[in-house]
């Protein structure tokens, strides 16, 4: 923050001065305010060096103070104290920092108590959590992640935990589906983007059931979210907690649940058939990327090495063809509008049927996250209200890989081709697969069986997931999540 800013913020009428003292940080007197806003530091000799003036900042908001506490070895005549607060370095990353100060008037136990007393009404910061961690994801070291990157910054900001770890599979599903997390404030994952998927959609159930909705029909108006998630990344793919904190770092993760701040994201609900089949946070996919993450199944005792291999594999294998009708819905372009003020339910366009005469596709995506136009590049946004829908129709894998990389990137588009089309401000879409009969209940090829069985897949965040029927309906739930993080498309701060 510069200078000016600070300087009005401190002679505003409304930012009443909460304490104010002289100080002794790293050797120098410096005036410390406390003001509704936040802490100003002024070094009074003004001979602060350009390092210590970028630690020390000129000016902490109370959401980046963590605490202010004795430090308990102190001795001699002047009493030191630590200050923990939040330094904002470059890409999004946060790094926690420390402050000390020696006291000179004999006031740090009132200086204490009065930061102490500010950080506990920042609004947001959790005081209670509800910790999963996933003991086995990425490369099992979920419980050390927490250990070292979280347990004592939340110690630190006088935030209580409840600590779970996960025993089995999809026991993040039953624990987010039966759980009564009514005493927590917020809920903390600790895992990869499956932990994070599998919880989501325990919650999501647990909520409709609650509120008595069946979840089962597509149609159904679905009660939002309302505790927020943070997720610490701990698994091999750790997309969700890259898009909601801005970088993937478990330090930042945690920082920004201490932050406190919390915005409402978009997902996916799934329907096969007539039945709810899952949420999806992070990609939905239907064709190539769900043939190869069943692949990377396969190989699993391959470990980690499984990935790029399925990946090379699959770029050069030939092309799966499924037929199929698309069908999907737009948000209206003067909604945009309607929504920034506040004006209820988006309205969507009629159903469109998308062209394609002869049905043929290889692959079908998206993400739930809106692309944002940011000049020389696209921002991913998670907390949108419409998403791109990636459209294949006989592309090579390669360039559909590449639409992908170009996605997550933020790269700009700068070929078009006709089998493979980018269709923006989807809010819903439906994918009818129309089977062709041959072969019935007779005997049919290794390969005619493998086909079926791939069709009958869908990737979901990384994971593929059995369709009973081939008729899915994907709907855009805005705003239904709620989750700690950083909004980078505006300042925008939503408690
Ligand atoms: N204790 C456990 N034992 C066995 N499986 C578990 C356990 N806890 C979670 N799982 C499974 O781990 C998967 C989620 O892993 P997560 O996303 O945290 O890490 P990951 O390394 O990215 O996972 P993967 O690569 O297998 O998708 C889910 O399938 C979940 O059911």
């Amino acid at each position: 923050m510069g200078d000016l800013e600070t300087e009005s913020i401190i002679k505003s009428d409304s930012d009443a001065v909460i304490f104010d003292d002289i100080v002794n940080v790293a050797g120098k007197d410096t005036q410390m305010v406390l003001i509704a806003n936040g802490i100003k530091l002024i070094n009074l000799k003004d001979k602060i060096s350009k390092k210590e003036e970028a630690n020390i900042g000129r000016f902490l908001e109370w959401r980046d103070v963590i605490s202010a506490s004795k430090d308990p070895k102190s001795t001699g005549k002047k009493t030191l104290w630590i200050l923990n607060y939040i330094h904002h370095g470059s890409k999004s990353i946060l790094h926690h920092r420390c402050l000390k100060v020696h006291d000179n008037n004999g006031n740090s136990d009132r200086l204490i108590t009065a930061i102490q007393e500010q950080c506990s009404k920042v609004v947001g910061r959790p005081k209670k959590l509800f910790v999963l961690i996933n003991p086995i994801g990425g490369a099992g070291r979920g419980r050390h992640i927490y250990q070292k990157a979280a347990e004592s910054l939340f110690k630190l900001a006088s935030v209580e935990t409840h600590v779970v770890v996960t025993e089995k599979s999809k026991h993040a599903l039953e624990i987010g589906e039966t759980h009564d997390f009514s005493h927590y404030d917020g809920i903390v994952i600790v895992g990869g983007d499956g932990l994070y998927q599998e919880f989501l959609q325990g919650l999501t159930i647990q909520t409709q059931k609650k509120s008595g909705i069946n979840y089962d029909d597509p149609n159904a108006e679905l009660s939002k979210l309302n505790i927020p998630i943070g997720i610490i990344p701990a698994g091999t793919g750790n997309g969700a907690t890259g898009l909601v904190n801005g970088v993937n770092h478990a330090e930042t993760a945690v920082l920004n649940i201490i932050r406190g701040e919390q915005h409402r994201g978009q997902i996916f609900i799934v329907h096969s058939g007539s039945e709810f089949l899952c949420v999806s946070a992070l990609i939905f996919s239907y064709g190539m990327f769900s043939d190869m993450i069943k692949r990377t199944e396969e190989l699993r005792w391959m470990k980690r090495a499984r990935y790029p291999y399925a990946l090379i594999g699959m770029l050069f294998k030939k092309r799966r063809l499924f037929q199929a009708e698309l069908q999907y819905r737009l948000k209206l372009e003067d909604e945009d509008a309607r929504e920034r003020n506040g004006q209820g339910e988006q309205q969507k366009s009629e159903w469109i049927t998308h062209k394609n005469e002869t049905k043929n596709y290889n692959c079908i995506y998206t993400v739930p996250c809106e692309l944002v136009d940011a000049g020389d590049h696209n921002i991913l946004d998670p907390f949108g209200s419409h998403v791109m829908l990636v459209v294949g129709s006989g592309c090579s894998h390669v360039a559909i890989f590449k639409s992908f990389m170009d996605l997550s990137l933020g790269k700009k588009r700068n070929s078009t081709s006709s089998n493979l089309e980018f269709i923006d401000r989807v809010t819903d879409f439906r994918i009818k697969v129309l089977r062709d009969e041959q072969g019935g209940s007779e005997r049919i090829s290794g390969a005619r069986a493998r086909k079926i069985a791939l069709e009958h897949l869908v990737d979901i965040d990384g994971e593929v997931i059995h369709l009973k029927s081939l008729d899915m309906t994907v709907r855009m739930q805005p705003s239904f999540t709620l989750l700690y993080g950083i909004k980078k498309i505006n300042s925008f701060v939503q408690v």
